[in-house]
């Protein structure tokens, strides 16, 4: 199958194809999913924060870690809506509802994770900005 036929429905022919249709898929989760966008925002100000205050490579990878999964479980998520909206359009399903729940479950137990590491990683700087302000 020509790699411009955009009704490609086989197998990639290499791996700069298969790499391209990733791209596609970032893409696509970017520009439709606002979730997406606010973690992403979100990790970039959590990672600027982990280099100006200097929390070491080790709590950096940390939050990395964190982070990533994140957007990683936010992915899932979409594609658990995705295929349930391929599947049933507009149509009303109880199990529907249950698989995109879990999914939207599956983000919310991710970020409850993510801010964990970030209390515990920040907790010096935090505790240094609350006695600044305790003794102000
Ligand atoms: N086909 C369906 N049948 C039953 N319930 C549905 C169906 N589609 C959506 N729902 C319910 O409506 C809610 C909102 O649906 P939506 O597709 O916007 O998911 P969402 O988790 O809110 O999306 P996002 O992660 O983008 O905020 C779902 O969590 C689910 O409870």
């Amino acid at each position: 199958m020509d790699s411009k036929n955009k009704y490609q429905t086989s197998k990639n022919k290499d791996f700069f194809q298969a790499l391209s249709h990733a791209w596609d898929g970032l893409k696509i989760i970017f520009t439709k999913e606002n979730n997406f966008k606010s973690h992403l925002v979100t990790t970039g100000f959590i990672l600027v924060a982990g280099i100006i205050f200097q929390v070491g490579f080790n709590n950096f990878m940390w939050l990395l870690s964190a982070c990533f999964l994140v957007l990683n479980a936010e992915v899932i998520n979409t594609l658990f809506e995705y295929l349930v909206d391929l599947v049933l359009g507009n149509k009303y399903d109880p199990l529907a509802k249950k698989i995109k729940d879990v999914a939207a479950g599956g983000v919310l137990l991710t970020s409850l994770f993510a801010v964990i590491i970030g209390l515990i990683v920040f907790s010096p700087v935090l505790t240094s900005i609350f006695k600044a302000f305790v003794n102000s």
